[in-house]
């Protein structure tokens, strides 16, 4: 696939403190990757000197074979982290000004305006006053606005918070159809359960600096083996021993075992040993919640894990 945005070697402090040291990533035509970190990692940081918003110290941003100040910035679409549309302004002016901002055409940025408005449940609300909408409204005009000039790279910074479960399907289902289109987008997102679903490739940064770069295929292959809950009065030692069990952790009566790596698991849920007693059993790959968690908490235990077993 054909490669949009490199970020290479970036570098940016903030008096004297440096918050990225030298991130590198690409973002390729039609796929959704997933930029992670912890709070304060250097995400929205990495995001605004892609905008130009900031400038890095070193190291470079290249999108369509420009750099810098040369990027065509027209053909990004940008829904920052903070949220705010112009007051006073309806609904339909603002998408229109926004959409010329980017020398879009009026006649089409109305027409997909109001094909949008339709999409996210917001027909007839055209003429309504921006300070009128509810914050979830807002959101989805924000959203409208950073996609109506049919951008080629889309960067979007949490744009699942304050939404309702059905408006978040309609976020994700947009965004998935825009990147099968074609559009190459680069999603900043906390909530990992809709970045696992959503997402093609992922980098994960942790006090600027990477610590994850590849598919989700690739990173749950590198971090998430199987793990088996049970809920049961067990001792430690007798989950320890059962074959194929790298690790246990026991609270009361419920003991999540990690599996070692390349376990089949249909064969080794037969070979449970009878004195085990299951009242509920549940076994499923370690989630990319859970690997955040443990890189974030810097516990390292499920990469630590697989290498132990590779
Ligand atoms: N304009 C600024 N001046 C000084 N420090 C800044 C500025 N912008 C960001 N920082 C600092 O840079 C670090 C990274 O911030 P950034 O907003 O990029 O993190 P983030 O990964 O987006 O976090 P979050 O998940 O909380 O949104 C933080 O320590 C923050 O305080």
């Amino acid at each position: 696939m054909e490669v949009l945005l490199t970020v290479e070697g970036l570098e940016k402090s903030f008096k004297e403190k440096k918050i990225l040291k030298g991130i590198s990533f690409e973002v390729r035509k039609g796929e959704i990757m997933s930029i992670l970190g912890p709070n304060g990692a250097g995400k929205s940081t990495t995001i605004r000197n892609i905008m130009g918003i900031m400038y890095p110290d070193a190291g470079s941003i290249t999108f369509h074979h420009h750099t810098g100040k040369e990027i065509p910035r027209n053909k990004i679409g940008y829904l920052p982290e903070e949220r705010g549309l112009y007051k006073n302004v309806n609904v339909m002016d603002i998408l229109l000004y926004l959409a010329e901002l980017k020398d879009y055409p009026a006649d089409k940025a109305k027409e997909r305006a109001l094909h949008y408005l339709k999409k996210f449940d917001l027909e007839g609300k055209e003429k309504v006053n921006v300070e009128e909408l509810s914050k979830g409204m807002g959101q989805k005009v924000q959203f409208i606005s950073s996609i109506i000039h049919e951008p080629e790279l889309l960067i979007l910074d949490e744009p699942f918070s304050g939404l309702d479960p059905v408006s978040q399907e309609l976020f994700k289902e947009e965004i998935r159809s825009l990147a099968d289109g074609g559009t190459a987008i680069l999603l900043s997102s906390h909530q990992m359960n809709l970045v696992e679903e959503m997402c093609d490739r992922l980098f994960m940064i942790q006090r600027g600096q990477k610590v994850i770069y590849g598919t989700l295929d690739e990173v749950k292959k590198e971090y998430a083996n199987f793990k088996c809950t049970i809920h049961g009065k067990n001792s430690y030692q007798d989950l320890e021993g059962i074959e194929g069990v790298q690790r246990v952790e026991q609270k009361e009566e419920v003991s999540i075992l990690y599996l070692e790596k390349d376990i089949e698991p249909a064969l080794w849920i037969k070979n449970i040993p009878n004195n085990i007693h299951i009242q509920e059993l549940k076994l499923n790959r370690i989630s990319l919640h859970e690997i955040f968690i443990d890189i974030a908490t810097d516990r390292n235990l499920l990469k630590e894990a697989s290498e132990l077993h590779a």
